[in-house]
């Protein structure tokens, strides 16, 4: 019985690679190369095209299969291509994934809306909440293309460059349609990474957006050198009010205690390679925010997504104090040093 499993399981993820012939990857940023390199491995005659802005990396990728503005370490397989053409990339690509960052998606999708034809399945990895409307990635999508569109979203603890690395990894691929996450599940699945499935899109992705906000936070509590105790209780307090805020929004608690809840939080709150952790280490020791954010070209969500944080609380009427204390750090309405004297001045409470 286990093993007539197995077997089926194996076939069908062969079928599932058998019939792909070409994946686009929209972003070549650190993510988008390092999810496009990681289907690349699984077939040789996979054809993987990121789809890129800039020129000049673009000729760097095809000319000497290294990605120099993102991993320059690192060298890509020779079926990954780019190019900055939306209608070469796109063309005969039965999958998408999207890796653009969430605040540039809408405008990105409207771009392509009329390019990408509508039986083509996006699978996003952005993490985070869209400022002014609050949706997330599987709502702008909808909104920005104007339709329904086949849409998966792979979330979980993956820093891009263990990716490339070949370093085990475990991800979890949310989708509605109970196939499709199958389907990823098959298309990404390899001895070097495990991905589970889930139709709780709302848990995967709320809790992919609020872990970047409690990442800069622990990273202020880094900065500022306040110890082991304080790391550990900032980090167990963010983790109930993630699970506060994404119960109230529907999420699943197997989400929440799962690789997209608790998961991606332990990596990027105690893992030294999250930038959103590194805003908050160098806010904690002094700098401010527009030097932080000018001398990095890589995009930390947690940054945006905070302010978002603040509305969601008030709308689901959910007390979040150290998530909102992340927010009026970055707005400069508190420095570090009073947040943490705030939050530990706060009415002592029972557990919750
Ligand atoms: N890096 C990681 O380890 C990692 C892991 C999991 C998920 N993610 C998520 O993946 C998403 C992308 O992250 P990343 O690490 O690749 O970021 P990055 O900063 O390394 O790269 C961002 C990419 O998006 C492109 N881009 C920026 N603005 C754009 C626009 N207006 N139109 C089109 N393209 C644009 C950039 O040119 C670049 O290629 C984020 O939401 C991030 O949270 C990242
Ligand atoms: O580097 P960060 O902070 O954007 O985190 C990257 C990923 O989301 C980790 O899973």
């Amino acid at each position: 019985m286990r093993w007539s499993r197995v077997f089926r399981e194996r076939t069908d993820s062969v079928c599932v690679l058998q019939r792909t012939d070409k994946v686009v990857v929209f972003g070549g940023g650190s993510f988008g190369t390092a999810m496009g390199v990681a289907l690349a491995r699984q077939k040789r005659d996979l054809n993987v095209t990121l789809l890129l802005r800039d020129p000049y990396v673009c000729k760097d990728i095809n000319n000497t299969h290294v990605n120099t503005r993102y991993l320059k370490d690192h060298v890509l397989p020779e079926n990954v291509t780019a190019t900055t053409s939306l209608a070469e990339a796109i063309a005969g690509a039965q999958y998408a994934v999207h890796a653009v960052p969430v605040q540039h998606s809408r405008a990105f999708l409207q771009s392509i809306a009329g390019i990408l034809p509508p039986d083509v399945p996006i699978i996003s990895v952005s993490k985070g909440l869209e400022v002014g409307t609050g949706k997330m990635m599987s709502e702008v999508i909808p909104s920005a293309l104007g339709r329904k569109q086949p849409a998966a979203f792979l979330s979980g603890p993956s820093f891009a460059k263990e990716v490339m690395d070949l370093r085990p990894t475990g991800v979890v691929a949310a989708s509605r349609d109970p196939q499709l996450a199958r389907d990823m599940q098959q298309l990404f699945a390899s001895p070097f990474m495990r991905v589970n499935t889930t139709t709780d899109v709302i848990g995967v992705e709320i809790c992919g957006a609020l872990k970047n906000v409690l990442a800069i936070a622990a990273g202020i509590v880094e900065g500022l050198d306040l110890g082991h105790n304080a790391m550990a209780a900032l980090v167990a307090q963010g983790c109930s009010e993630i699970r506060w805020l994404a119960e109230k929004m529907g999420a699943k608690p197997a989400t929440i205690s799962g690789l997209s809840g608790l998961g991606d939080i332990m990596l990027t709150c105690y893992g030294s390679l999250s930038r959103n952790r590194s805003v908050g280490v160098k806010l904690g020791q002094g700098l401010k925010l527009e030097d932080i954010l000018a001398a990095s070209n890589q995009v930390a969500e947690g940054v945006t997504t905070a302010g978002v944080v603040v509305g969601l609380a008030r709308k689901y009427r959910v007390s979040l104090p150290v998530l909102t204390a992340v927010a009026q750090v970055l707005d400069g309405n508190l420095n570090a040093k009073e947040a943490v004297y705030e939050i530990m001045n706060l009415p002592q409470i029972e557990e919750r």
